[in-house]
């Protein structure tokens, strides 16, 4: 059927043009340009990795038999070249990886036939118009063939218009299908390379098929825009959904990332699987998560080593970890064990107040350094090919300084909060840390984030230390400030500037936090969803307005406002909060 450009207005991302109808019925939100944006950099990244990774495999083995093949460098490895066979993987094979991930790869015996390296399948599980699945196909250089699902009629024939639209190469690099993504990732076990999951809302539903579906080694990008649930405004949501906890406090973004990687390990766990986190990247209003996936029954076992529960004092906000399991050397081998617990007593020992307990979340590194590095030097080095540099830039930039080993963060006002003082700044703060020998750095989901791995004791003291130089009016004795400050601090706290107490970034005056480019930068109502007054908080009240002066009177219809909606999440700690529980 012939397209009446009339009908519609182009709108241009990247290399990829779509046809969005006036009437606007398939799903495009500008926001998640940065979302494209950061996944391209990453599989730009995953591609050139993938291509090491191989060429490793490659010489391993080469070398364990005393045969060398056929030198071939990776750049003769063009990215049109279409592989041959390879013999039983089926071209699924990706780098290093064996069945049993990235370490066994190497013990697997030498075949004399090469085995090239295909360029990498990509399955956009949830494709919409089809703009990510184009922007993959015509900007990542070495991709192979893309597959966007779609089990909405008017988004798929939205993406073969797209697709007829950019032409010739789009056609033959992407093919849209009308199907239930589970579906279709069920049925084709370890067959792609890359999966994408962007859905609105949780990709709980989608997890289990989707760590079915990556090849070994392979590639999973995750998007959730649930916060709401992620971040605690209904733990027991949650929990139905992701099989963890979640406890509202200001590190909720830090938690809501944690909380999907745990997820999917544990999909991941049901099928030998395990994942490797390579970047985990809040932004905006979601979460998104890129993890590889191996399979490997022996490595699964070290699951329960990379899992916390966490307490959290409800008076001081004080929290702690405590790993799901423990491993301890046997003879030559290792014995899993449960671990011990609890690591913090009934009552907080800082304020004297009971804890709730949230989790199990990710408590191993969420990012791969080096992955971070190559990610970000990639960008830098192709400015022009991304239309939001400057945010994934400076995301990519605070990442890369956050300390990897050490989960969650405090919050400075909080802290201060609690004691009701002033708060000194960052630099002092941060200062104080490293002159007791602690570690510090920033997190990227909060300009007022700090990380760091002295424990709550030194935190507290350098507090106590403040507050004698900067005194507080007294509160009553039981509010868990007063008991803080009622002890005398151990440590000599050194307030003295540390020549680290700003990062490099900082120094250089680097971007670290940009503001949102527009208003209502934000969630986008499903497709074909009737805008209601319920969804001010969704899309804004002009953009409210305009629709509804836009329809008859009495047209409105009630509707639930999506879980996207997230609400305020500050704690409001109240005395009676804190008196109902201690
Ligand atoms: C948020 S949109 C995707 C946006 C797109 N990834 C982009 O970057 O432009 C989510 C899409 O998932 C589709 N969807 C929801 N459930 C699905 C399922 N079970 N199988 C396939 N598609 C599904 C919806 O129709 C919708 O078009
Ligand atoms: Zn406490």
């Amino acid at each position: 059927m012939e397209i009446d450009l009339n009908d519609y207005t182009v709108i241009k991302e990247g290399e990829a043009e779509i046809l969005m109808h006036k009437k606007n019925k398939v799903f495009f939100n500008k926001a998640q340009v940065n979302n494209r944006d950061m996944s391209i950099a990453v599989l730009r990244a995953y591609i050139s990795k993938r291509k090491q990774e191989h060429e490793a495999m490659l010489s391993k083995r080469a070398r364990s038999s005393g045969k060398v093949p056929v030198k071939k460098v990776s750049s003769e490895v063009s990215k049109e070249e279409t592989p041959t066979e390879n013999g039983e993987d089926n071209g699924k094979t990706n780098g290093e990886t064996s069945q049993d991930g990235p370490k066994e790869a190497a013990k697997t015996t030498y075949e004399p036939a090469r085995r090239e390296l295909k360029p990498p399948r990509v399955l956009e599980a949830l494709s919409a118009s089809g703009l990510r699945a184009l922007r993959y196909a015509r900007e990542v250089e070495g991709i192979g063939q893309v597959v966007a699902l779609d089990n909405d009629p008017a988004s798929v024939e939205a993406c073969q218009r797209n697709l007829k639209f950019n032409g010739l190469m789009s056609t033959s690099k992407v093919e849209s299908h009308l199907t239930d993504a589970r579906v279709h990732m069920l049925t084709n076990p370890k067959e792609f390379d890359v999966v994408d999951l962007d859905p609105y809302g949780a990709p709980s539903i989608f997890l289990d098929s989707a760590v079915q579906s990556v090849a070994d080694g392979g590639l999973l990008m995750c998007t959730a825009t649930d916060m709401a649930v992620l971040c605690g405004a209904n733990g027991e949501v949650c929990y139905s959904k992701y099989g963890s906890y979640p406890l509202k406090g200001k590190y909720c973004h830090e938690m809501a990332l944690r909380i999907l990687l745990a997820s999917i390990e544990s999909h991941a766990n049901r099928y030998k699987r395990y994942i490797v986190p390579v970047l985990s990247v809040q932004m905006d209003f979601y979460v998104r998560v890129f993890v590889r996936v191996y399979t490997s029954a022996s490595a699964m076992k070290n699951t329960p080593l990379k899992l916390s529960y966490f307490y959290q004092c409800i008076g001081c906000d004080s929290f702690h970890l405590q790993s799901v399991g423990r491993s301890l050397p046997k003879n030559k081998s290792v014995r899993y064990q449960a671990g011990v617990g609890p690591v913090v007593p009934q009552d907080c020992t800082h304020c004297g107040k009971k804890y709730n307990m949230g989790g199990p979340i990710w408590s191993a590194p969420m990012h791969d350094q080096e992955w971070v590095t190559s990610i970000l030097n990639g960008v830098k080095s192709m400015k022009d090919r991304y239309p939001a540099y400057d945010k994934i830039c400076s995301v990519l930039t605070t990442i890369s300084e956050e300390l990897l080993d050490v989960p969650l963060f405090l919050c400075l006002h909080s802290l201060s909060g609690t004691l009701k003082c002033t708060s000194p700044s960052a630099a002092m703060f941060r200062s104080a840390v490293m002159n007791a020998k602690y570690r510090v750095s920033g997190s990227h989901v909060t300009p007022l984030g700090i990380k760091t791995d002295a424990p709550m004791e030194v935190i507290w003291d350098i507090m106590r230390c403040w507050v004698k130089n900067h005194p507080v009016k007294a509160q009553s004795p039981q509010h868990p400030g007063s008991v803080i400050l009622s002890k005398e601090p151990s440590l000599q706290v050194d307030f003295s500037r540390h020549v680290g107490s700003l990062s490099k970034a900082q120094v250089k005056k680097e971007a670290r936090f940009l503001p949102n480019p527009e208003k209502h930068w934000g969630p986008k109502i499903r497709a074909g969803r009737q805008i209601t007054s319920k969804h001010v908080s969704l899309i804004g009240h002009e953009a409210v307005n305009d629709h509804l002066n836009g329809h008859k009177e009495g047209e409105e219809k009630q509707e639930d406002v999506t879980e996207d909606d997230e609400p305020e999440l500050k704690r409001q700690k109240t005395e009676e909060d804190i008196a109902s529980t201690s």
